[in-house]
């Protein structure tokens, strides 16, 4: 093992996880729904501390490992997120029950993030979080860009695409459309972006207050 994957595993075991969130990421696995990682989660979460977000939207329920990340330090923040499959919609109720998050704080939508996202209110969030459907993300971000306040911020885990992206011989759609995004977001001056390595590389967007 290299020094880099070294300091990458270590990164990813680090972060502790309440009970709950333990659960969740157990109960995601066995149902073969991809979870964001430990470093992710943490990442997310601390994003959301030192910021103060209080309003956030994620695309990509799942079974809430993601939101309890969240949410996790931050008791008067509220979640809307948005989730096509019913199934994992139900389990994900289940968690945030079992968790303890109060109804209140979470706005869970079933259906297609591409029809969802254009009926909710514009600059009304302080993070958008996208973890779904990979093929139509530049559009969500595109999206997510008009649902996001200034000087909010746009995360997306899994920017590498499972490690394509960073595979000169990789020439999937998913891959070039991120390849596409990191070029585009890497040029704008009304975006600061930060590639974080951890998990399957986490990009981050902020819009800036030009
Ligand atoms: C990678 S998983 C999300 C994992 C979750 N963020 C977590 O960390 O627990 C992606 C989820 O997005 C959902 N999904 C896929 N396409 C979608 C779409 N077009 N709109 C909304 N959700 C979608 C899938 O059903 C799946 O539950």
């Amino acid at each position: 093992m290299s020094r880099l994957e070294r300091n990458w595993q270590y990164a990813e075991q680090y972060p502790t996880e309440t009970d709950a969130m333990v659960r969740a990421r157990r109960l995601s696995l066995e149902l073969g729904i991809e979870p964001v990682s430990r470093s992710v989660a943490a990442q997310l979460g601390g994003l959301v501390a030192a910021t103060g977000a209080r309003t956030i939207c994620e695309i990509g329920t799942g079974v809430g490992v993601s939101g309890l990340a969240l949410l996790r330090y931050a008791p008067e923040a509220t979640l809307t997120s948005i989730e096509i499959e019913s199934e994992h919609l139900r389990q994900a109720r289940t968690v945030f029950s079992e968790a303890g998050v109060a109804n209140a704080r979470l706005r869970l939508i079933e259906g297609d993030a591409g029809q969802v996202l254009p009926r909710l209110n514009l600059e009304a969030y302080d993070l958008v979080v996208i973890d779904a459907d990979p093929e139509h993300l530049l559009s969500y971000v595109e999206h997510a860009l008009q649902i996001v306040r200034p000087g909010g911020t746009i995360a997306v885990p899994g920017a590498f695409a499972h490690g394509r992206v960073t595979d000169p011989a990789a020439r999937d759609i998913i891959a070039q459309h991120l390849r596409d995004l990191l070029t585009t977001v890497g040029d704008s001056p009304a975006i600061a972006p930060v590639l974080s390595p951890a998990g399957d590389g986490l990009l981050m967007l902020t819009r800036l207050q030009v």
